[in-house]
């Protein structure tokens, strides 16, 4: 299994998103991407594990995580690395008896009650949003603001569980997104939506980098 480092990570839809998907994540790898999400909430469960290996292979040997959201089934079929899960999929205590240690597994916090009872011992990522409003997830809760995050970030510190923020998130907004102290950003739209995601992506690396470097 390849850690999850959690401080660049895409968010793709390999079945409904872009033209040439892999030649984006590719790309944004490249850039400075250090994980993969493969969310495909409109695809069938054949697609998502056909997409999920295809990124898998893509990024075999290069140290970065690749995780599906939703399907756990999918996850362990395809032997990713991780599984993202959210209120309306399996409970994480639930997931991680099926799965064992060795997958990583990330929960949705979109507020304050969906970090009651996140056991540190078998979440090992929280994604905290949306955090602005955003296109890519019509379905999703109301944006927290970054007033929002910095509060829920806190509490996810408190735990000991790293977090991203998620939801709008692109080069002009991360420095303020990161301060609010999220240990990574998740995004979707400006790296797999844009002209040149390789450029997007390292653009977002740049500013996570200030951040470590100071
Ligand atoms: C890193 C990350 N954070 C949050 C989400 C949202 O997950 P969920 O609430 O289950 O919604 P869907 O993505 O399944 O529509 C995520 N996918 N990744
Ligand atoms: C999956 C998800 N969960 C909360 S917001 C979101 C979508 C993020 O996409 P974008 O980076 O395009 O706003
Ligand atoms: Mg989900």
């Amino acid at each position: 299994m390849t850690p999850l480092d959690p401080r660049l990570y895409l968010v793709v839809d390999p079945v409904h998103g872009p033209a040439d998907p892999l030649g984006v994540v590719r790309a944004a790898v490249e850039g400075g991407v250090t994980a993969v999400q493969v969310r495909a909430p409109r695809a069938t469960g054949l697609a998502l594990y056909e997409a999920t290996l295809g990124v898998l292979m893509t990024l075999r040997g290069r140290g970065v995580a690749v995780v599906v959201d939703d399907r756990l089934d999918v996850a362990l079929a395809a032997d990713a690395d991780g599984v993202h899960l959210g209120r309306h999929d399996l409970p994480p205590v639930a997931a991680a008896r099926v799965a064992g240690p060795d997958l990583a597994i990330g929960w949705s916090v979109t507020g304050p009650d969906d970090l009651e009872g996140v056991d540190p011992a078998v979440v090992g990522l929280l994604g905290i949003g949306p955090v602005f409003s955003t296109a890519t997830k019509p379905d999703a809760a109301p944006a927290t603001g970054l007033g929002g995050l910095r509060r829920l970030a806190g509490e996810a510190a408190a735990l000991g569980v790293p977090s991203v923020a998620i939801g709008g998130i692109d080069a002009g907004n991360a420095a303020d997104v990161l301060a609010a102290g999220v240990d990574g950003l998740a995004v979707s739209s400006a790296i797999a939506a844009a002209p040149d995601p390789g450029a997007a992506a390292r653009a977002l690396r740049a500013v996570i980098d200030r951040r470590v470097t100071g």
